[in-house]
């Protein structure tokens, strides 16, 4: 723990990429925390600028490979890591160093689910039985005495803000959620993939991993998890669009209300569990979530719509995935884990246009 005069040391491993850059350009404005370790791996040995040119002239400390470094430089490192290399590079962590982990290692409690959507046998089962799922508004309590905390993938911090409190409250079917989602490309990481090249991506709309996308077993882990039921036993429906603009993340959800609830009940229970919550809120009635509401901002804003069909209701979610879909809900967890302020180093509003 530190003072007020003792800076925390923050280690930011996987620095080069999207999530990386965005975390150093959170922690460059918080009062509490000095970046001394940064980690690449084809870019080690890189200065910031030369990668992150926009981040050039701030005294950030050159990219070294994770070989190379010091964990008695730190007191937290963040981990904007590949699946499934993050759970190989923090077990050999002293056990004081704090983790907050943006990837999906730790997300999952059910070993053999991990397996099934991963690909392989988890590697560190010991970590992961104390890890804490980190949608800082649902689980904020556990995160404070969090050593290690796994933050939610950002298509399920989206979905689960805008949905978890309406299945928690019995007012809409769990076993009838259909989960429309929209990213921007940076979602995907900044190693080269074919589609998400301009010339790829640019004006048109990718549908894909239609049912059968990773971040389902997520969802449903955390719907289930809301109503005291098993997993194993919820299917949602999730289908994941690429959009062609940088950043942002827009979910559209079709869901069949409780009988004798309407979109009014939503509103109104949504309003009730996030009033005085610093980033997450309800869009006055009618008004759109839309991407542009929230960009390079912490917040998610939500609304609820009547379907036109009797008995349904339409919610909408939007998040920046860099931010709170990634690197902003991380600061905010740190903030928690640390004792310290939450929305510190995340104040700024979003920018418009
Ligand atoms: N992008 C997003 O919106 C979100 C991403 N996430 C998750 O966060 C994590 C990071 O995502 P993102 O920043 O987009 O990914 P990027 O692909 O942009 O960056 C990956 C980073 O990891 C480094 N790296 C790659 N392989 C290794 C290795 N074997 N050992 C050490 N370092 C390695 C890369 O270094 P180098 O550049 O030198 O190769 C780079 O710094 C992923 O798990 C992702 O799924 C979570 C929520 C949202
Ligand atoms: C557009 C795009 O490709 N998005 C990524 C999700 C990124 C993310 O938040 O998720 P993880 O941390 O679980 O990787 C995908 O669909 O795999």
């Amino acid at each position: 723990m530190t003072t007020t005069t003792e800076k925390i040391k923050a280690g930011i491993l996987g620095a080069s990429g999207y999530t990386g850059a965005e975390a150093m350009r959170l922690l460059l404005r918080h009062p509490n925390v000095e970046m001394t370790l940064l980690t690449a791996d084809r870019k080690a040995g890189q200065p910031v600028e030369e990668v992150y040119p926009h981040l050039g002239g701030y005294g950030l400390p050159d990219m070294i490979s994770v070989e190379d470094a010091d964990w008695n430089t730190v007191d937290v490192v963040f981990c904007g890591l590949p699946h499934g290399t993050t759970q190989e590079i923090i077990a050999t962590l002293p056990a004081k160093v704090k983790v907050v982990d943006l990837s999906a290692d730790f997300r999952l409690d059910d070993p053999e689910t991990y397996a099934e959507w991963y690909g392989h046998e988890h590697r560190a089962l010991e970590l992961q039985k104390d890890a804490v799922y980190g949608l800082t508004e649902l689980y904020r309590e556990k995160i404070k005495s969090a050593r290690l905390v796994a933050c939610p993938g950002c298509y399920p911090t989206a979905v689960l803000l805008s949905l978890v409190p309406l299945v928690a409250a019995g007012l809409i079917d769990a076993d009838d959620l259909v989960i429309d989602a929209k990213s921007g490309i940076t979602g995907a990481g900044r190693g080269l993939k074919q589609n998400t090249l301009f010339s790829e991506a640019g004006e048109g709309l990718s549908p894909y991993s239609i049912a059968k996308h990773r971040h389902a077993p997520e969802i449903e882990q955390e719907v289930a998890k809301a109503i005291g039921r098993a997993a194993a036993d919820l299917r949602v429906n999730f289908v994941p669009h690429l959009i062609p603009m940088s950043r942002g993340e827009l979910i559209t959800s079709h869901v069949r209300l409780a009988k004798g609830k309407t979109a009014a009940d939503l509103r109104a229970e949504i309003a009730k569990l996030y009033e005085g919550e610093p980033f997450v809120r309800l869009l006055k009635e009618g008004a759109v979530p839309q991407t542009q509401m929230v960009r390079g901002s912490n917040n998610c804003v939500i609304n609820v719509f009547e379907d036109r069909i009797p008995g349904r209701a339409i919610v909408i979610s939007a998040i920046d995935n860099l931010v709170k879909g990634s690197s902003g809900q991380a600061v905010q967890n740190m903030n928690l884990m640390f004792g310290l302020e939450e929305t510190l180093g995340l104040e700024q509003a979003p920018l418009f246009p």
